[in-house]
């Protein structure tokens, strides 16, 4: 197992404030993480480091077989997927959807004047297939249902095969159609061996796609639990996460939690 990840006493601070508190964690190839936590914990913040997207204030962040301040972001970048609604809103409107996608080879979000080979339009091709998306591939992005759209933000992520997936709220705002069809789609990505390590931020047990190996509670910047799922995820570290009372239940792999009130 290679570790894809591997922060060591990180912390980052914004304007006097402590966001991160000195997170020590690690996340090899072969784990599927969760995230979650209560609102302002710096669950967003914490994947922008691993998206190399910001630096930590102190600590070393090592992200594949590099090390934050030491290595050229814009070659570490084009191997992390990275799929977020902040970064969604960088996509034009009026950009195909087999365009968004095919552009993630050269790190750009808008078409300009790139030359693709034959090799990335096939790529892209295959990568909208398996994400349920053939079918929209010359629609504007512009158009597509929030549920389409969180579909091709995926789609774009994986489009260059990157070593470590790192994925934003990708369930927000869906409806429970949208939402069932993508966390099967998501675990089906999951779940296949030569998949790389995946860390996904999100609010609810239910949105965890069945094969999700561990989980990390953060709460206040810090690790409040973190290790293999069915460990972390209990009524008594939710409980205290969250400061109140629940309960939880898991069945083939999905999870529920709820106030036993
Ligand atoms: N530039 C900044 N200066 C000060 N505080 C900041 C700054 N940017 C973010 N924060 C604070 O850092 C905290 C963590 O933010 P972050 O978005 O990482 O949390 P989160 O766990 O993803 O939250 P949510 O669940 O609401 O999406 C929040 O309290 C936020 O207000």
């Amino acid at each position: 197992m290679a570790s894809v990840l591997q922060l060591t006493d990180v912390s980052v601070v914004r304007d006097g404030t402590t966001i991160l508190d000195n997170l020590t964690w690690t996340v090899d190839s072969s784990e599927r993480w969760v995230i979650l936590g209560p609102n302002g914990a710096g669950k967003t913040t914490l994947l922008q480091v691993a998206a190399a997207l910001i630096h930590p204030s102190s600590g070393k962040a090592q992200i594949l077989d590099d090390t934050l301040g030491r290595v050229d972001v814009f070659e570490l970048r084009p191997r992390i997927g990275f799929a977020s609604s902040a970064m969604a809103k960088r996509i034009p409107a009026s950009e195909t959807v087999l365009n968004v996608v095919m552009t993630a080879a050269w790190s750009v979000t808008g078409r300009w004047n790139e030359s693709y080979e034959d090799i990335d339009v096939r790529r892209a091709e295959r990568v909208l297939a398996e994400w349920k998306l053939d079918s929209l591939a010359e629609r504007r992005f512009g158009s597509l249902s929030d549920g389409e759209q969180k579909r091709v933000q995926i789609a774009r992520a994986v489009m260059t095969d990157p070593e470590i997936l790192l994925l934003d709220e990708p369930a927000a705002s869906l409806d429970l159609g949208a939402r069932e069809e993508l966390i099967h789609l998501l675990g089906g990505y999951a779940s296949a061996e030569e998949a790389p390590g995946i860390v996904m931020v999100t609010h609810h047990v239910e949105e965890i796609p069945p094969g999700f190996t561990h989980a990390l509670l953060l709460v206040h910047g810090g690790i409040y639990a973190a290790g293999p799922i069915g460990e972390v995820l209990t009524a008594e570290k939710l409980t205290g996460a969250f400061g109140v009372e629940l309960e939880v239940s898991s069945d083939n792999g999905r999870f529920t939690a709820r106030s036993p009130h």
